[in-house]
């Protein structure tokens, strides 16, 4: 077998960190809904990723102090520095601004762990619903809520028409060429990477994103639906998404599948 990148021990305690990550943005979510006004240059999201951020780079470090982290709110590293990492976490604390505005509910809390460019293992925590996906390639994905674990497999409940997830908030006018080619399909407009989530949970079948994503907004989900025996692959090349590879952080346009769905790309 396979030998774990992740222990148990170690996924639990990842899977408290997202938790309390989101603690800290659900206390800025309900203050700001209860009215209380922070000015622009301070504005709810700003202080929401920011403590979100604090409470994962500094609980990683303190468990972890030989594994750097690079998040979406670190100051920018050289690639030339980082391009030396075999093995360092990814993350995005607050995943789907666009949604926390707009109070949908629809944004996470999103933890990887990237081993030569593969993103390994992943926690990701949804603040609002309390929903918590937690995957490892050599131990397969659940979902935790409410007291209870379910092994994430995908699809269980017979062939459907294909259905596809897609940005609620970016849309991409590249999409409707490539739905043309699904035939009969259903949409689904979502935010974050909750879209990577559900294909896992067997609620979609196809994330075409045909348009930009940097490394953290993609990682962590990455590593749920493979471990749960899905994939994510190059539109273009076919080839499964990897990280730090190159000086620009943005992803290629990809297409996400769930297990047991082929993807369709170009
Ligand atoms: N033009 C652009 N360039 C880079 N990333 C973009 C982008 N437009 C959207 N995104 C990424 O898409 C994420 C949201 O995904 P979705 O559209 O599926 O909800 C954003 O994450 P943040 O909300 O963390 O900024 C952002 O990183
Ligand atoms: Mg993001």
């Amino acid at each position: 077998m396979t030998s774990p990148y992740l222990s148990q021990e170690e996924l639990e305690l990842l899977v408290d960190i997202a938790k309390e990550a989101g603690e800290a943005i659900m206390d800025i979510y309900m203050a700001d809904e209860r009215g209380i006004e922070l000015k622009d240059d301070n504005s709810p999201l700003t202080t929401a990723d920011l403590a979100s951020h604090n409470v994962i780079c500094r609980r990683l470090e303190q468990t972890f102090p030989t594994t750097p982290v690079m998040s979406e709110e670190s100051n920018e590293i050289p690639f030339e520095r980082r391009s030396t990492w075999s093995k360092y976490w990814l993350v995005d604390p607050l995943d789907g601004t666009k949604e926390f505005i707009n109070r949908n509910g629809e944004f996470t809390v999103n933890i990887a762990l990237i081993v030569d460019g593969q993103a390994v293992a992943g926690v990701v925590y949804v603040p609002v619903t309390g929903k918590c996906y937690v995957g490892e390639l050599t131990q397969g994905a659940r979902v935790i809520h409410q007291g209870k674990s379910i092994t994430l497999v995908g699809n269980t409940a017979g062939k459907r028409a294909p259905v596809v997830v897609g940005s609620r908030s970016h849309p991409s006018p590249e999409l409707a060429g490539y739905l043309e080619r699904l035939g009969e399909y259903t949409i689904l407009p979502v935010g974050s990477s909750l879209k990577f989530c559900m294909l896992a949970e067997g609620k979609a079948d196809l994330y075409p994103r045909l348009g930009p994503t940097s490394e953290w907004d993609t990682a962590a989900a990455q590593a749920v639906l493979e471990s749960a025996g899905g994939q994510v692959v190059d539109y273009v090349s076919g080839e499964p998404l990897r990280y730090n590879s190159k000086e620009s952080l943005l992803n290629p346009w990809f297409v996400a599948c769930a297990p047991g769905v082929g993807p369709v790309v170009e």
